[in-house]
């Protein structure tokens, strides 16, 4: 197989996207030393519309509809997404064509006074505006505040350095990716916070109908990860997982076994449905949605019942 001439890869203009861009143009011009690899920055709505929390402006879609018709027009080749923000199922003739090794899956605890949750008087006002992060919260530290955070990494990081929070909860991998893993005062650990879906890993979203990308992306792709992911995201799937659902889902493997932990809440963090399952990796997909199911018949389903009769 000859190497490609050129690739043109489409990102976000996040600083934390750009790092993921340029960490993939970087692995691709080892590969293909050759290919002239360059990268086109795009500004997408969810980047715009900062104001509104995100499950009330339509969710994860909206960082990547724009990457996909740069992809559609022929403008790039590839995007790169972090895959906590890809959609569970992908847009007809879209795939995705690797996913990379997760980097630190967790959820970090960031404070300038504080060193853990534990740690936090009662009333401190910790911000996030995960529905995901909101409800564990809630759950197990119920005499803490939560309200509302958005923007990139370094605006959070601002707004809490303006006081106007005790503390935020961000991804480890976001901070450790854009060399502020100092800030880090402690991982919160899956039993304390667990993560989102496809959260510490990279996807590489192409059309359909470039195979050869997929054959030029395979020595990016990191099977384990992608065996943990799927299994998440097939639960996450039959839970009708989106922003918009206080859910999360993470699988390890540890001699070949997978191991998949998911739970659903209310956000207020009084109701939450937390259960585990194991099986081959093979049977990943069957995994997921076996523990969907094992949620929903525990009582998931009710709340998802309830999210759904609210939401206009
Ligand atoms: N929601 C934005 C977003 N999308 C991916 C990451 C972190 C990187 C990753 O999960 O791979 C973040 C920042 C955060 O949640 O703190």
């Amino acid at each position: 197989m000859h190497s490609p001439e050129k690739i043109i890869i489409a990102s976000r203009e996040s600083q934390l996207a750009m790092w993921q861009a340029h960490f993939i143009q970087n692995r691709l011009l080892e590969l293909y030393p050759q290919t002239e690899i360059t990268i086109l920055g795009m500004t997408t709505k969810g980047d715009q519309i900062l104001d509104v929390s995100l499950s009330k402006i339509g969710g994860k879609g909206l960082f990547i509809k724009e990457l996909e018709q740069a992809l559609e027009d022929g403008r790039a080749d590839i995007a790169v997404h972090s895959m906590k923000d890809v959609p569970m199922n992908m847009p007809p003739g879209f795939m995705l064509a690797a996913i990379t090794e997760r980097e630190d899956p967790c959820d970090a605890f960031v404070s300038n006074n504080y060193a853990s949750l534990e740690e936090l008087p009662a009333g401190s006002i910790v911000g996030t505006s995960s529905l995901r992060r909101e409800s564990q919260v809630r759950a197990r530290f119920p005499h803490l505040q939560v309200r509302p955070l958005r923007g990139n990494v370094q605006t959070r990081l601002r707004k809490l350095d303006e006081e106007e929070y005790s503390a935020i909860i961000l991804a480890a991998a976001g901070l450790k990716r854009l060399e502020l893993a100092y800030r880090i005062r402690s991982l919160l650990t899956p039993e304390l916070s667990l993560p989102a879906v496809g959260q510490g890993a990279l996807g590489i979203e192409c059309r359909e109908d470039r195979p050869e990308l997929v054959q030029w992306l395979a020595p990016l792709h990191h099977a384990a990860t992608a065996h943990c992911v799927e299994a998440e995201r097939a639960m996450s799937r039959v839970l009708g997982g989106s922003c918009q659902v206080p859910l999360g889902g993470f699988a390890e493997i540890s001699e070949d076994v997978l191991t998949l932990r998911g739970f659903v809440a209310t956000p207020d963090g009084t109701k939450m449905i937390a259960d585990k399952l194991h099986g081959k990796p093979e049977g990943r997909e069957l995994i997921g949605q076996q523990l969907a199911q094992n949620l929903k018949s525990q009582g998931a389903d009710e709340i998802l019942a309830a999210l759904e009769f609210h939401h206009d």
